[in-house]
């Protein structure tokens, strides 16, 4: 919501090609999308949170001081979240942003134990966000999946219910394709997860963990080797490992990248001081994503005008990242040709103009 973060130096011509380019989104998590009418609709109905009621103050109340303090501000707005209709309504709603940005294909991280833990039944749970999945594609032709988190600071509890309810044949729903770990890395140690991970992979679930978002290369090897990561989330610290950056090129591990937030949470300080250019400097398969976009004042599109600037991207290079994030997802191979072909197409017909 920090205005400020869109970045006013993207060319106007790459902005209006990158608005209708088609996409995909594989790292964006489910609460941290909540737009600010539906966040303050919310709040509203719940006069005992501090979450503000009035969209424009939520510019303020999304400032964050650090990564810590987003988190608490983030479960401020989960907090919002009680029942299996508020659910499906934010599930709805951001598919529909999704759709406005072209976005074909999302997967969308969604953290179950904290909807369990306050008391939204798991069945219904389900239900909702599998009812809006439905509905999305088709309303807006956006294909949703699921990626299930683990939210690593709320310990084994919240690592077994959420196994539980990822594996669960009675429960698991039809989109969930992955499995991921995130909030705050320091003290959260990425080995102690490997037996949560390993039932999750065992069941068919691709894993995803956040790591090297706001701690060292270190833990992007903990969770390759403990997690059998095939994407990581955010990854911003493997610059710091050549090692590391050419075992992520050579097994085509890709990273999610999401410059926005990390300049949003500090971890990193200036989009200058980004190193997604020394990853693809380093032959890394990078995608463009934009994690929690209102709380972070951007969307995927002012992701994808970020990422044109600091790797001095043409309409082509745009294509190539936008194709990047469609090889790399967990859709299936005709779904994957159709996206790609799609914005073969577009960008073909762009340069033609
Ligand atoms: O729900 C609870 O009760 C609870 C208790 C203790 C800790 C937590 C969490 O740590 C929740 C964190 C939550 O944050 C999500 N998230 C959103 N954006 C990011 C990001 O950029 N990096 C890491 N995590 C992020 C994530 O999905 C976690 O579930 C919850
Ligand atoms: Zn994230």
């Amino acid at each position: 919501m920090t205005q400020h973060l869109v970045d006013p130096r993207a060319p106007r011509d790459l902005t209006a090609f990158i608005a209708e380019l088609p996409k995909a989104e594989l790292h964006v998590h489910h609460v941290g999308s909540a737009s600010p009418r539906i966040v303050s609709e919310l709040a509203a109905r719940h006069p005992d949170s501090k979450v503000p009621t009035d969209p424009a103050a939520l510019v303020d109340y999304f400032t964050f001081t650090d990564f810590a303090h987003f988190i608490e501000v983030y479960l401020s707005v989960v907090d919002l979240i009680r029942t299996p209709e508020d659910v499906r309504l934010l599930t709805y709603e951001v598919a529909r942003d999704l759709a406005r940005q072209q976005v074909r294909y999302a997967e969308l991280t969604i953290t179950p134990f904290s909807s369990t833990r306050r008391g939204i039944d798991e069945r219904a749970f389900m239900d909702a966000i599998e009812d809006a999945r439905k509905a999305a594609e088709s309303e807006f032709g956006t294909v949703l999946r699921w990626c299930f988190d683990i939210p690593g600071e709320a310990g084994l509890e919240a690592a077994e219910e959420t196994t539980r309810l990822a594996t669960d044949d009675r429960l698991r729903p039809e989109g969930l394709v992955s499995f991921g770990l995130g909030g705050p890395e320091v003290g959260v140690p990425r080995p102690q997860f490997k037996p949560y991970f390993d039932r999750a992979i065992a069941a068919g679930l691709h894993s995803v963990p956040h790591a090297g978002e706001t701690t060292g290369p270190e833990t992007v090897w903990d969770a390759l080797t403990h997690l059998r990561a095939e994407r990581i989330g955010h990854g911003t610290s493997s610059a710091q490992d050549p090692k590391l950056l050419a075992h992520l090129a050579e097994h085509r591990i890709a990273l999610e990248v999401c410059p926005t937030s990390n300049i949003a949470t500090r971890a990193v300080r200036t989009l200058d001081e980004h190193p997604i250019k020394e990853f693809v400097e380093a032959g890394v398969v990078v995608t463009i994503n934009s994690d929690d976009p209102p709380m972070f004042g951007t969307d995927l599109d002012n992701e994808y005008a970020v990422a044109a600037r600091l790797l001095g991207l043409d309409e082509r290079g745009l294509a190539e990242l936008a194709k990047n994030a469609v090889e790399v997802s967990f859709l299936d191979a005709a779904g994957k040709a159709r996206i790609k072909g799609e914005i073969d197409t577009y960008t073909a017909g762009w340069l033609d103009r």
